[in-house]
């Protein structure tokens, strides 16, 4: 597959001088066409920096960026964007296919041709009946399959989601993630999409790259050697799976255990019971 993002030793400092802050350093990456790369990384270690300069939003200290073999100078045209909070990404005056079709006004002629397109992506998120409402009419898992049509209905080169399901309950986020693969499978697309959770990454990522803590750099890119067709149950509870989200849990708590402390694979299990505990809790927040 043709290379469609080449990321070659990108570094972002925020400031100058003694108080300067490296954000990201030497992170060199490709994302193939219609691959599906998940990024995950400890808080605070430059994901959104990273998301950031390949949207064109900052531009690097170092480095450089290209789209299909294009350096990265300013904002893509072909590029989408899908961010955690659904909630201020749409607007709330216009209705859900007016939000698509706000987002091809400047890449689609004809407004005939935008409706086609805006009802076509809505009905890839199962959407279209409810076009003509509001986003405030529409649960939160909803509103994100808004965000999701209206980035998809650009077609874009690459699409970027950063935590695109942080914000949802558990049992929507699992209907979102199957509703990515699937579009993804049905529509084709280049994904790269940035999680804190490693049952995801490794759940919807073709690959997955391991960023190490502030300031971010790759400690590993792996591949994941599951089968296309996935689902929540038996693809979570497979040997692979178990084993690939071990090894990351493993990489992202990476030091050496102390006398007396646990082994690093139960280091590692201990991490994942905790991240699965936050889950938990941020899934009954979003929920209430
Ligand atoms: N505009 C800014 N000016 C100065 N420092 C910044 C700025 N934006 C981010 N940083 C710092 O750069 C580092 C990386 O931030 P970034 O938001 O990219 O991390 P992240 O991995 O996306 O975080 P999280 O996982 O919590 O969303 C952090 O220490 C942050 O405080």
């Amino acid at each position: 597959m043709p290379t469609m993002l080449e990321v070659r030793e990108l570094a972002h400092r925020y400031g100058t001088g003694p108080g300067a802050h490296v954000a990201v350093e030497d992170l060199t990456f490709t994302v193939h066409q219609d691959e599906l790369a998940c990024i995950v990384g400890p808080s605070g270690c430059g994901k959104s920096t990273l998301l950031r300069c390949i949207a064109g939003l900052i531009r690097p200290t170092e480095g450089e960026i290209s789209l299909h073999g294009d350096v990265v100078r300013g904002v893509p045209d072909d590029l989408a964007v899908v961010f955690q909070d659904y909630s201020r990404s749409l607007f709330p005056w216009l209705s859900v296919r007016g939000n698509v079709e706000f987002a091809l006004r400047t890449r689609v002629r004809g407004r005939t041709e935008r409706r086609r397109r805006a009802q076509e992506a809505l009905s890839w998120v199962g959407l279209e009946a409810s076009a003509s409402k509001y986003p405030w009419q529409l649960s939160g898992g909803m509103q994100q399959r808004v965000s999701i049509a209206r980035a998809l209905a650009c077609q874009p080169a690459l699409l970027l989601m950063d935590e695109p399901f942080a914000s949802v309950d558990a049992q929507t986020r699992a209907d979102l993630e199957d509703l990515l693969l699937r579009v993804r499978r049905e529509h084709g697309s280049t994904v790269l999409l940035v999680t804190h959770d490693i049952d995801e990454s490794v759940y919807l990522g073709d690959r997955v790259l391991v960023l190490s803590k502030s300031p971010a750099s790759i400690v590993a890119d792996l591949p994941v050697d599951l089968p296309a067709q996935r689902d929540q149950i038996t693809t979570r509870s497979s040997p692979e799976f178990v084993k690939l989200r071990t090894e990351i849990a493993r990489l992202l708590h990476d030091r050496a255990p102390a006398v007396g402390e646990p082994e690093p694979s139960s280091a590692a299990e201990k991490f994942l019971a905790a991240e699965r505990a936050e889950k938990e809790q941020q899934s009954t927040r979003s929920g209430q």
